[in-house]
């Protein structure tokens, strides 16, 4: 049966103040023993905690990121033995001075020497005291007075006042109903200072009931809580009645800290559709909530990151009042505007593509009949600078950050609420009052109210053209028509205009194991899967993106002072090298998934494969225009020139394992591939003849085809050092380097499918990648067998892997880059430029071997 009765909820300010504090990345939650996890009773070896109590305390042990300590007057003996708390809690006993059983040892002769002389004197004084109890410690005695009429507990204690309390060397502390005389210095918060340091906390929750307990609150600062438990003085900044309500508080801080951790509301990732605006992008989930936008470009710090953080971290959202699930989501056609509808409610969102540079222009048309309740809590810089938001003329101004934002909302009432260092604008608004429409525009990047110099119509119709315009120049195969256009569109709107880059995907450290740590960040631009996505869209009769690509090759390539061999795998959209990579531990990560990196350090690797996607794409737009210009010819050439000088040296490969290098198949087929194109390009545009590429290209050809075969496997391996498989591998025939009738090649397929392939995905590698986890079945690696079937005259198996392939792509059309078989669902981030341009290289293979 329960002990703690029904009583009134914590107080809301408390309540916000815990919702805070359990968001913390590393929180210590120390409490007090007698008054605040067990209630106060007569006999001090009956004290014992509140079930309640003792179970939020385990569950928060057992936390990541959380550590819990007892910190108790008793000796840490009588603490354990009274408390029964498993070894994950930390106790510390005699008011924080006793850490461990070793305590008493440590004391010198004369403190035990004076030990031994206070309980002879206490126990003179408390000789045939009727109710007055004693209780020894390792450094100290206790003289209660809790069952001892007020007359003898007055004696008693003025007797041990003036009698033992004044020996040199006596330390005294009152509590209730008791008189402590220790040998040493005791302080709670000397104690909190020591578990804080070793244990690493950002933030402290410290409760307790006694005086002694004063000393922890005066040691709490910054994010730190503390609670007082009764009645009293107190330096805490809050207080609950008794023991009951401390089970509650921390009931409430284990539920909150558990729902922080392992996701509030993870939306299955496949289920985001992305807004694009051509400089940046957005996720919006299902029910039209935006929980992902970076300003100014899409690898800056986010403002929304509920995707990685729940509401803390930022989204904005818009729903009927009356609640309940939207009738539906999906892309008005051809475009990259999202509608998302309810009964009596639509919601049109777009990224405005129209706006000046440095711009992000997101904007919400509601229409309809029912009254909407929107919520705007943006969070910029992850959600590390306080905001505040401010009503003013027709919308709202974002205070706080140093880029300026506002949200363009005329008509609309807000009420801002308070969230900590955070302001939330929340708003009701009636549609039918309103004439059946609103308008809500975030403007970043400026602080400008003015109303838009076009109707809203006006502006959804520009933005929804600029994308069908371009869709329309494109030659779509007749497999799977629609989902090619939407990835052919996801590829665009991965595209960063204002350089040309391309990213690997829109958002950064969704898990590839769920709940894991392989959280990578992929929102910069890759040569290779940049190359192979501008090369999918080239192949749909699009060359704006590879020459766009291609340009701002150059402009890494002329950055390495004519080292082209060291260019690194990846650069930033700008073209310049990255940051280092950083971990943001506000943050608990999609589902729980931590840590969350941004950054990504796989851009100091050496991975040798890089330049074969871009020569192949060099060929192919020069094929494609019929001629090769200079600006081609200088791009090739430097490809060229960087494998000429490093390919027979190993590398970190195309999966980027954090591990030493390694002769990898893939990078030395992609430096043939690399040679190989160039010289396609020399024979098919009649440029100067080129003896040494065709020896290069012998070289390497006849190196990779040697080692890389594993007789042992029957197949060609990782690398040429092992037995182990990667998918990657399926390139030796995909690039052309050995035919598609090549019994090497069909061997390598068949070890592939049957060691690698698991339904409908295909993974990597099962090999060990020094990472802790596992990982989905990766998207491209199953449009790589798919093709592989095809080519090695299995259409009937690349049919129907083909359908299991596109059956993962979410209610929009969108992938992320992996998928889980087992649990059915998507994984790692989103959308992936690799999964669309393989559906799409799949689709038209398809086609075209009809
Ligand atoms: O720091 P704490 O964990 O709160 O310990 C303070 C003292 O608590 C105990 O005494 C008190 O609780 C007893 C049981 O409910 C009660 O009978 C007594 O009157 C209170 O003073 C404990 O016995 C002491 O050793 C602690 O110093």
């Amino acid at each position: 049966m329960s002990t703690v009765a029904p009583t009134e909820p914590l107080d809301a300010a408390l309540r916000a103040t815990l919702g805070r504090l359990a968001r913390v990345p590393q929180l210590l939650v120390a409490v007090d023993y007698d008054g605040t996890l067990a209630p106060i009773v007569d006999d001090p070896a009956a004290a014992r905690p509140l079930p309640e109590a003792v179970t939020a305390l385990r569950a928060l042990a057992e936390l990541p990121q959380t550590k819990v300590a007892v910190v108790s007057g008793r000796s840490l003996r009588d603490l354990a033995a009274l408390s029964r708390l498993p070894s994950e809690i930390h106790l510390v006993g005699s008011h924080g001075s006793e850490f461990d059983v070793g305590f008493v040892q440590q004391l010198s002769a004369e403190a035990r020497q004076l030990r031994t002389t206070l309980q002879q004197q206490v126990e003179r004084i408390a000789a045939g005291q009727p109710g007055v109890r004693l209780e020894a410690k390792p450094a100290s005695v206790a003289v209660h007075t809790r069952t001892a009429g007020d007359e003898v507990a007055a004696g008693v204690n003025a007797a041990v006042r003036s009698g033992p309390a004044m020996l040199p060397g006596v330390h005294v502390t009152e509590g209730k109903k008791v008189i402590e005389l220790s040998v040493v210095h005791t302080d709670k918060g000397t104690a909190l200072d020591t578990l804080r340091s070793r244990l690493g906390a950002s933030a402290v929750l410290f409760v307790g009931d006694d005086v002694t307990d004063e000393n922890g609150f005066a040691r709490l600062r910054g994010p730190d809580v503390g609670v007082k438990v009764g009645f009293g003085d107190t330096r805490a900044t809050h207080r609950v009645a008794d023991p009951v309500e401390v089970a509650k508080l921390l009931a409430l801080v284990l539920d909150i800290r558990r729902r922080w951790l392992y996701g509030e509301r993870a939306v299955p990732i496949e289920r985001h559709s992305m807004l694009a605006g051509g400089d940046n992008l957005a996720l919006v989930t299902p029910d039209a909530r935006i929980t992902w936008l970076c300003h100014p470009r899409p690898d800056s710090a986010a403002i929304f990151a509920d995707l990685l953080g729940g509401s803390p971290a930022g989204y904005f959202g818009v729903a009927p009042q009356r609640g309940g699930l939207p009738l539906g989501q999906k892309y008005l056609g051809g475009s990259m505007t999202v509608q998302t509808r309810w009964s009596g409610l639509t919601v049109t969102d777009w990224l405005d593509p129209t706006g000046p540079a440095n711009r992000t222009t997101l904007v919400r048309q509601l229409t309809g009949t029912v009254t909407v309740r929107v919520q705007f809590a943006p969070r910029p810089e992850f959600g590390q600078v306080a905001v505040r938001l401010q009503p003013l003329g027709d919308g709202l101004v974002m205070l706080g950050s140093n880029e300026p934002a506002v949200l363009y909302s005329p008509g609309v009432d807000w009420d801002i609420v308070q969230e900590g260092e955070h302001d939330t604008a929340h708003a009701l608004i009636d549609l039918r009052a309103a004439g059946g429409s609103a308008v809500l525009e975030l403007r970043c990047g400026t602080d400008n109210l003015d109303p838009a110099p076009r109707p809203v119509e006006q502006r959804a119709d520009e933005a929804a053209t600029q994308w069908r315009g371009w869709l329309d120049g494109l030659r779509l195969p007749g497999v799977s028509t629609e989902l090619v256009a939407r990835s052919a569109l996801t590829l665009r709107a991965l595209t960063y205009r204002p350089t040309g880059a391309i990213l690997a995907a829109g958002t950064c450290s969704l898990p590839e194991d769920l709940g894991g740590v392989r959280n990578w960040d992929y929102r910069y631009c890759w040569l290779r899967d940049a190359a192979l996505a501008a090369r999918a869209l080239v192949d749909l009769g699009s060359v704006d993106e590879a020459e766009g690509l291609l340009a701002w090759t150059a402009g890494v390539i002329e950055r390495t002072g004519g080292h082209p061999e060291r260019l690194h795998p990846l650069y930033t959209v700008e073209g310049q090298t990255l940051g280092p990579e950083a971990v943001i531990d506000t943050l608990p990560g999609y589902a729980g998934s931590r840590p969350v990196r941004v950054g990504n350090a796989a851009n100091k690797q050496l991975q040798l494969d890089v330049f074969g996607p871009i020569a192949d794409l060099v060929d192919a737009v020069a094929q494609r225009r019929g001629a090769v210009s200079d600006f081609d010819r200088e791009v090739l050439d430097a490809m060229v020139d960087a494998v000429a000088r490093r390919w027979f040296e190993p590398d970190h490969g195309i999966w980027e394992q954090r591990q030493p290098p390694r002769h990898h198949v893939y990078s030395k087929v992609m430096c043939w591939q690399t040679v190989d194109r160039a010289l396609n390009v020399v024979a098919r545009h009649g440029l100067p003849e080129r003896p040494d590429w065709v020896e290069l290209r012998a070289a390497i050809a006849e190196n990779v085809l040697e080692y890389g075969w594993n007789e042992q496997v029957g197949a060609y391996t990782t690398a040429y050092d092992g037995t182990d498989l990667d998918a990657a591998s399926l390139w030796v025939g995909l690039s052309g380097l050995l035919a598609d009738d090549d019994p090497r090649f069909l061997a390598t397929v068949l070890a592939i499918e049957a060691e690698l392939r698991s339904g409908p995905v295909v993974y990597r590698y099962r090999s060990d990648d020094g990472m802790p986890g596992t990982e989905g079945g990766f998207h491209v690696c199953t449009a790589w067998l798919i093709e592989s079937y095809l080519r090695t005259g299995r259409r009937a198996d690349a049919e129907e892997l083909y359908g299991q392939f596109v059956a993962c792509c979410g209610p929009t059309g969108l992938l992320p880059e992996q998928y889980d078989p087992l649990a059915e669902r998507g994984l790692g981030n989103h959308p992936q430029a690799y999964s669309h341009l393989g559906l799409i290289r799949c689709a038209l293979l398809l086609d075209s071997r009809r």
